[in-house]
Order: structure tokens, then C-alpha cells, then sequence
């Protein structure tokens, strides 16, 4: 069966700063893996690469097997990225912005209401719906963005920091949303400062550091959270 992302040597350099240095990854269909590491490490820069949001200065990624650099619109078609820059517009309210996503990876009319008015709702946005997003807080912002990643039902999600600004509640229902059974089987790459929470999530664990992978092991081959930290804790600064 064809991975839903491999890597080969991928290298990213920002003027004469290496941050990624010839990375090899595979993840199989509906793997879930998490990308610890310190600040700086290249985290978020590699998730760019593979949503095709910044180019490699050397190497490969291949999504569902379409070349990003060959295919870019296929590969896109594939993803769901969750991160920083929230990619929702603050002129429009909640419900136009998915429409405007919705609309972009072709969702038929009908299907995209429905479709916006569920995701609205496991998000708890319903009540925010008609309001303009220049107006949500951070939170609420953040649970909009997840109905975006989800929106096209993506087959790879890219999560970058999924908990920022999530009350306890929302972390819940994001997480909820993961496990469901529309999502159980999609593929899941994720980074995150919070090792706990999302240790208990993922089924592999990748440890980045200064731009090269240090650590890349099955969940079940650690002795839970705290042979994880034994073994990875000095790798994680
Ligand atoms: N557009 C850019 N131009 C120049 N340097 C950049 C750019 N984007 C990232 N960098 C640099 O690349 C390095 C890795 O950044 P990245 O955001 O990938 O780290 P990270 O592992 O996600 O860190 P954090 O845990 O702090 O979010 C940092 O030194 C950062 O300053």
C-alpha cells in the first residue's frame, strides 16, 4: 500500500541557515505520529513543506503519492492543516468562510451546507455562525480553524499546535473529532509542545532536533509516558 507522506532527503535552508537537513520519513495510512522537539527544532517548517505552503531547497514529498512539487493540487487536495496562521478571514463571518473553502475544493452546494452546518456544531460555533470572525477570540478562532482543516474531509491532517487557545472543553471535543469515525482512519502528523496529551493520542513518536530526526519510535515499544520521557527527555532541548 502506497504511504500517505514520504520524504526523501529533504532540506530547507533560510538564507544560509540549514533548518532541515536531508530527512527521510514514511507514514503509513492511518498512522498517527507526533513531532516533539525544542523551539527552532523545524517543526512547523517541515508540516509547511509537506502542505506544500514553502518549497524544499532540496528533496522530495510525496503525498497520497502525488509529488508536491509535481502535483501540488492533488496533494493539497489531501490535506487538512491545522497552525499558526489560521487562514480564516476576519471580514467574513464563521459560515462565509467555510463557504469560501468549501467552494475552493469543489463542494457541492447542498453538501457543503450540511456539511458547515455539522462541523459548526461539533466545533460549538453554532451560535457564532452569521458573526464576523474579526470579533472571536482566540478560542473561538481556533475552533473555527479546526472546521477548516476538517472541512473537505482531508485524508492526511497536519496539526500544528492544535491546543493554542483551546479551553479544556474544546481540547476535548477537538480531540473527540480525531477519534471519530469519519477521521479514525486518516493519517495524522502532529506537532505539539504539550508531551502528555498528545503522547497519549499518537501511535509513533518523532523527536526533531536542529533539523534532523533523533528519534522515531512506536508508542507500544516504550514503557508509557514515563519510559518516554527517560528515554527522549534530554533529546527535547
Ligand atoms: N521564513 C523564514 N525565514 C527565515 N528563517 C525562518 C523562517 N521560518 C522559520 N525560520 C527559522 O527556522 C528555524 C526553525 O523554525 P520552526 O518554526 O520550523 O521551528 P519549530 O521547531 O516549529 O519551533 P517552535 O517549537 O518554537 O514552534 C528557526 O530558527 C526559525 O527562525
Amino acid at each position: 500500500m502506497e504511504n500517505a507522506v514520504s520524504i526523501r532527503k529533504l532540506s530547507k535552508v533560510f538564507g544560509k541557515t540549514p533548518v532541515l537537513k536531508a530527512l527521510d520519513l514514511d507514514l503509513k495510512k492511518g498512522e498517527f505520529a507526533v513531532i516533539f522537539g525544542p523551539n527552532g527544532a523545524g517543526k512547523t517548517t517541515l508540516l509547511k513543506l509537506i502542505s506544500t505552503l514553502i518549497e524544499p531547497t532540496e528533496g522530495s514529498v510525496f503525498v497520497s503519492g502525488f509529488d508536491t512539487a509535481e502535483e501540488p493540487e492533488k496533494a493539497r487536495r489531501e490535506i487538512g492543516m491545522l497552525s499558526h496562521d489560521s487562514y480564516i478571514y476576519g471580514e467574513l463571518t464563521a459560515k462565509e468562510n467555510l463557504r469560501f473553502f468549501g467552494q475552493m475544493y469543489g463542494i457541492k452546494s447542498q453538501e457543503l451546507e450540511e456539511r458547515i452546518s455539522n462541523l459548526l456544531e461539533n466545533v460549538g460555533l453554532v451560535t457564532k455562525a452569521d458573526e464576523r470572525v474579526s470579533t472571536f477570540s482566540r478560542g473561538m478562532k481556533q475552533r473555527l480553524s479546526i472546521a477548516r482543516a476538517l472541512l473537505h474531509r482531508p485524508s492526511l491532517l497536519l496539526l500544528d499546535e492544535p491546543y493554542t487557545g483551546l479551553d479544556p472543553g474544546a481540547s476535548l471535543i477537538f480531540e473527540n473529532l480525531l477519534k471519530s469515525p469519519e477521521f479514525e482512519g486518516s493519517t495524522k502528523l502532529m506537532v505539539s509542545h504539550d508531551l502528555e496529551r498528545s503522547f497519549a493520542l499518537c501511535d509513533r513518536i518523532l523527536v526533531l532536533n536542529k533539523g534532523k530526526f533523533v528519534y522515531d519510535g512506536l508508542k507500544e515499544d516504550l514503557s508509557g509516558f514515563e519510559g518516554f520521557r527517560e528515554k527522549c527527555g534530554s533529546m527535547l532541548v
